[in-house]
């Protein structure tokens, strides 16, 4: 059975990969100092698969903790979610985005070399592509200039891993550019939990849903776009984590690969919500307000490569994205705080 160190298994994305990983037979070790997570998801994870990852509670920046855990289990490779993820925020505070998300991965990655491993997977993102990147999204292009802290330490983050492959070719290394994974576990026990008020529209939608919050603010409806408001490639974070299976298969060649991972279709602010509504029933009162500093009016993926390399592709509908997020959302109102 190989093994899986999970760097920030705790959180969204990393726990519905923790999950998939599990059923597919791997062992996991989930690195997390919980600072975006809560410890009520690893009950829930074991509930759905039937078995438990191991948990560290640990921060992927303390390379003793990290040369520790590495000594402590005999790991094959790393999937490396654990960063700060908020791009407003990353404005405000660029120092601690940048030394959490690319500190955080030159100390992971040293840690792995003393360890002698050398297979990584990386949580990159569309935003490297830059706003003056044509759509759709292709691996070919070169890394833009993302205009927040955020996007910037995804970019830096992806040259060091590519200079890391050309100083010693043991390194086999996926870079995986999401696009905007939305959705939940179809049983309803894991989903997102951003704490406080959400910056994204999935979680911010099924908040107004909910009856938490009282109505969406649509951020522009004047963009160069059929309908006016921003498109996006909205993807099922179980699609995602799926990727992530797959992507350990193409760590088998050195290097750095790059792979989008999205559906390749844009929808739409308005889409999104008329979606919701008639998956859920559910009302979502908006207003138009504003654009949103730092918006790009549309952008979606080329998701060929995943396809041909991998053997992936976002399968699972936006019909069912809703359902999911709704299912998650109407049975924790309150998240994982409930707990
Ligand atoms: N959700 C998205 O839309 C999106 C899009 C593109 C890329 N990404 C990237 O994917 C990754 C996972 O995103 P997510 O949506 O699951 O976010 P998340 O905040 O839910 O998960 C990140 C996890 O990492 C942990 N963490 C953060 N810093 C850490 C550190 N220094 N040491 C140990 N643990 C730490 C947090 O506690 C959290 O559990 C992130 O790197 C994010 O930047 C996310
Ligand atoms: O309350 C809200 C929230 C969002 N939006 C709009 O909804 C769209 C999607 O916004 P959001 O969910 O915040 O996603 P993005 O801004 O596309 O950014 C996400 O997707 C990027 C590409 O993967 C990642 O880099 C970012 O981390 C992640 O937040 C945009 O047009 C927003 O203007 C609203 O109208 N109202």
């Amino acid at each position: 059975m190989k093994t899986i160190l999970v760097t920030g298994g705790a959180g969204y994305i990393g726990s519905h990969t923790v999950v998939e990983l599990l059923k597919a037979g791997y062992g996991v070790v989930i690195v997390d100092n919980l600072v975006n997570s809560n410890l009520a998801v690893l009950p829930r994870i074991e509930t759905i698969c039937g078995k438990a990852p191991v948990f560290v509670n640990a921060d992927v920046r303390d390379a003793s903790a990290m040369a520790a855990v590495f000594a402590a289990h005999a790991i094959d490779a790393v999937i490396h979610f654990a960063g700060l993820k908020a791009v407003g925020e990353s404005v405000e505070q660029p120092i601690r985005y940048y030394e959490n998300n690319v500190h955080g991965t030159m100390v992971l990655c040293q840690a792995m070399a003393d360890a002698g491993v050398f297979k990584l997977v990386f949580s990159s993102s569309a935003t490297v592509y830059g706003p003056d990147a044509p759509v759709p999204y292709v691996e070919t292009m070169a890394l833009g200039q993302p205009s927040s802290p955020y996007g910037a330490s995804k970019a830096m983050a992806e040259r060091i891993l590519a200079d890391l492959c050309v100083s010693d070719s043991r390194w086999a290394i996926a870079a995986l550019r999401y696009f905007n994974p939305i959705g939940a576990h179809e049983s309803g026990l894991i989903g997102e939990d951003p704490k406080g008020i959400p910056n994204n529209l999935m979680p911010f939608i099924a908040r107004v849903a909910v009856g938490k919050l009282a109505e969406l603010a649509i951020f522009g409806n004047d963009y160069d776009t059929p309908d006016g408001t921003c498109q996006r490639d909205y993807l099922h974070v179980v699609d995602l984590a799926e990727g992530h299976c797959q992507s350990l298969l193409a760590l088998e060649k050195p290097g750095l690969h790059a792979f989008n991972l999205g559906t390749g279709q844009g929808v739409s602010v308005l889409d999104m919500v008329k979606a919701f509504e008639a998956v859920t029933g559910q009302p979502v009162p908006y207003k138009i307000a504003p654009r949103r500093s730092g918006d790009l009016p549309a952008f979606w993926a080329n998701a060929d490569k995943a396809k041909q390399e991998l053997d992936w592709a976002a399968g699972r509908s936006l019909e069912q994205m809703m359902a999911d997020t709704w299912r998650w959302q109407s049975g924790n109102p309150d998240g994982f705080a409930q707990e």
